[in-house]
């Protein structure tokens, strides 16, 4: 089987395959296939609009296809019972652009909440594992801070410390460094490529970014009106003639020479 980013002989932890939702008369996805082989991290991008939030909420079970479907790590998410659903849910970390911490908890009770919530654990393998991981993204200082006091590079790596803690094999990742500095969106970035070589996770990443995207993708998708116009190493999407994908990455180039231009 091919994929997209020139390993066939590795399992697929996502695949999507003639997927089409319509909202109305909004034809929201138009017949998208994607893989993502495990242990890989695929970037997907796209004008606004494009898709890319519907095409990974049926990756989260959250919408039903109309036609196609969504296999994560093999099994067919639309046939899922809601036991299945919620284990698949437990095998995925998912970070969005708010980072949707928990105002009233500190940064160790916000990163321990799913430990307490979906495990067994005493509090002593909490305290430990909870302390591991915050170490991990660099926060042991921070424990005892509420979420208002932080910054919001150390909320995205909170946020990453929660996502992460159960340890999912699959990282979903919509606009994480959405408003973010250059600086924080370049930690940010290194935060989503420790989780895949720390976790050995699969990560479907959503950005703007076209410059992070290149600097963490295996593979890239670039998305046009509900379709997959491009996929596959970026070397490759970058060489596309697909009139939708050249017109994407000139406007970027455009947009990233006016900011560099020196002001007055
Ligand atoms: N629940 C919904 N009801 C109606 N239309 C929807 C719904 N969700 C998405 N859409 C429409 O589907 C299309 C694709 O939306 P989607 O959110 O996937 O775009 P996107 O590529 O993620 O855009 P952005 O980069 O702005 O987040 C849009 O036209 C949107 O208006």
């Amino acid at each position: 089987m091919s994929d997209t980013s020139g390993a066939p002989t590795r399992k697929l932890a996502i695949e999507v395959r003639d997927l089409h939702k319509s909202f109305g008369d909004q034809h929201a996805l138009r017949g998208v296939d994607l893989v993502v082989p495990e242990g890989t991290t695929c970037v997907l991008m796209g004008i606004s609009g494009s898709g890319k939030s519907v095409l990974m909420k049926h990756i989260m079970g959250l919408l039903r296809p109309d036609r196609g479907m969504v296999l994560v790590e093999g099994q067919e998410v639309a046939k899922m019972d809601e036991a299945t659903l919620d284990q698949m849910r437990r095998k995925q970390g998912i970070l969005f652009q708010a980072n949707a911490l928990f105002d009233s908890l500190n940064v160790f009770d916000n990163v321990a909440f799913p430990l307490r919530e979906r495990t067994r654990m005493s509090e002593e393998e909490i305290r430990r594992t909870v302390n591991e991981t915050l170490a991990k993204v660099g926060l042991s200082h921070a424990a005892q801070r509420f979420p208002g006091e932080l910054s919001g590079g150390m909320q995205k790596r909170v946020g990453f410390a929660r996502a992460t803690i159960l340890r999912p094999k699959i990282l979903l990742y919509d606009d994480p460094t959405a408003g973010l500095d250059p600086l924080t969106t370049a930690a940010v970035n290194e935060i989503i490529v420790t989780g895949k070589q720390q976790l050995g996770a699969t990560s479907l990443v959503i950005t703007p970014d076209v410059a992070s995207a290149f600097g963490m993708a295996d593979s890239l998708a670039i998305m046009h009106e509900g379709l997959i116009v491009a996929a596959g190493p970026p070397d490759l999407v970058r060489e596309s003639q697909h009139p939708a994908v050249k017109a994407f990455l000139r406007n970027w180039l455009a947009r990233r020479s006016k900011n560099r231009t020196p002001q007055g």
